[in-house]
C-alpha cells in the first residue's frame, strides 16, 4: 500500500514554479528523507500532503485518499517549521490536550517518553528553550498515533544532544511500522535516519535511493595528495579529472577514473607526489553534484 503518491504534481505561486511535475510514491512503513537545498520545494510538497496547499496540476494521495480525508480521519501527524505553543499550559497539559482530539491516541506517558519530555512534563510551555519546544511539537505530531508522520526540518533549532534524542524518538515511532517523511538540508541526518533518500532540486526529483546508492550513482572519486609549493598547472588536463582544488599545498582532484588519473600523475608529470589518498564521493559531494544549478 502506498502511503504517499504524487502523480505529475506541479505547484505555482504566481509565476514561481515551486514544484515541477513531481512523481513520487512511498510505500507504507518506509522512512523517507526529502533532501534538498533552500527553495527546492520541500515545504510546498509537505504542505500539499497536509491539504494546506492544493496542487496547480496533478494529483496528491495520502493512504489512498485525498489529503483532506486522511487528515480528517486523524491518519496524518505533522511537525511544521513554526507553530506557537500555549505559554500557560504545561508540557503534559499541551500534549494531553492534543491527544484527546484523536480517536485512538497513544498513551500520554508513552508519548512523553518517546519525545524525551518526561523530565519536563510540568514545565510551562512558555519557559521552554526552542529545542525543547521542538520536542513538544514532535510529541503533538505523534500523539494521535498517525499512520503517516510528516516532519518539516524538525531539528532546525536543536543542538547536537537534542538532535540525537530527537532522532531516537523518531526511529522509535518508525519502528512501529509507521511511514515517516522528513524534510531536511542535513545530509548526515538523511543518511543516518532514513531507509530512502529522495533528493529534490528545482521542484523535481533528481535522485532517489538509499544513501549508499545515491553516493554510488554519482560515481566520482577524489584523489588527494600533498603538492606543497610545486606548480599546479596541467592537473586539470589529467585523464578523468573534472575539477581541481588546491588549499594550503593540498591538492584534491575530482575524477571519474581514479586509476587513470593516478597513473598519469606519476608517469605523465614530474611532480613529487606525497601522501596520496583516493576516496569515494561522500553524500555531500553527491548532493552538490546533483543539485548544482546548471
Ligand atoms: N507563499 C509563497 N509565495 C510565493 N513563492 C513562494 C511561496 N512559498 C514558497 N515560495 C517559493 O517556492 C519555492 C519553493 O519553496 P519551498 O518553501 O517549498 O522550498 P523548501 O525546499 O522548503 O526551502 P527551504 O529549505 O528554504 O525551507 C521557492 O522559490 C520559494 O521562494
Amino acid at each position: 500500500m502506498e502511503a504517499i503518491a504524487f502523480t505529475d504534481v506541479s505547484k505555482s505561486y504566481g509565476d514561481v514554479l515551486a514544484v515541477d511535475g513531481l512523481d513520487l510514491s512511498v510505500r507504507a512503513g518506509t522512512t523517507v528523507a526529502l533532501l534538498g537545498p533552500n527553495g527546492a520545494g520541500k515545504s510546498t510538497s509537505v504542505n500539499m500532503l497536509l491539504g494546506l496547499l492544493r496542487p496547480t496540476r496533478g494529483r496528491v494521495e495520502v493512504l489512498g485518499r485525498s489529503p483532506d480525508e486522511a487528515v480528517a480521519r486523524g491518519e496524518v501527524g505533522a511537525m511544521l517549521q513554526s507553530g506557537e505553543l500555549i505559554p500557560e499550559l504545561t508540557v503534559r497539559e499541551t500534549v494531553d490536550f492534543v491527544r484527546r482530539l484523536y480517536p485512538d491516541p497513544l498513551d500520554l506517558d508513552e508519548i512523553l517518553a518517546m519525545a524525551d519530555l518526561a523530565g519536563l512534563a510540568k514545565r510551562r510551555a512558555g519557559k521552554l528553550s526552542e529545542g525543547q519546544a521542538q520536542r513538544v511539537r514532535f510529541a503533538m505530531a505523534v500523539a494521535g498515533a498517525p499512520e503517516l508522520l510528516l516532519l518539516d526540518e524538525p531539528t532546525a533549532a536543536m543542538d547536537v544532544e537534542s538532535r540525537l534524542r530527537f532522532w531516537a524518538g523518531m526511529r522509535d515511532y518508525a519502528a512501529r511500522g509507521r511511514t515517516v517523511l522528513f524534510a531536511t538540508h542535513y545530509l548526515q541526518e538523511a543518511d543516518e535516519n532514513s531507509d530512502r533518500v529522495v533528493v529534490i532540486a528545482r521542484g523535481g526529483v533528481v535522485a532517489d535511493g538509499t544513501a549508499a546508492e545515491i553516493k554510488a550513482g554519482v560515481g566520482g572519486q577524489a584523489v588527494h595528495f600533498t603538492l606543497g609549493r610545486q606548480p599546479a598547472a596541467g592537473l586539470d588536463a589529467l585523464p578523468g579529472v573534472t575539477a581541481v582544488g588546491i588549499q594550503a599545498g593540498a591538492a584534491t582532484l575530482q575524477t571519474t577514473d581514479a586509476d587513470a588519473t593516478v597513473a598519469a600523475l606519476y608517469r605523465g608529470t614530474s611532480l613529487e607526489v606525497r601522501d596520496l589518498r583516493i576516496a569515494g564521493a561522500d553524500l555531500e559531494e553527491a548532493f552538490l553534484t546533483l543539485t548544482r544549478e546548471s
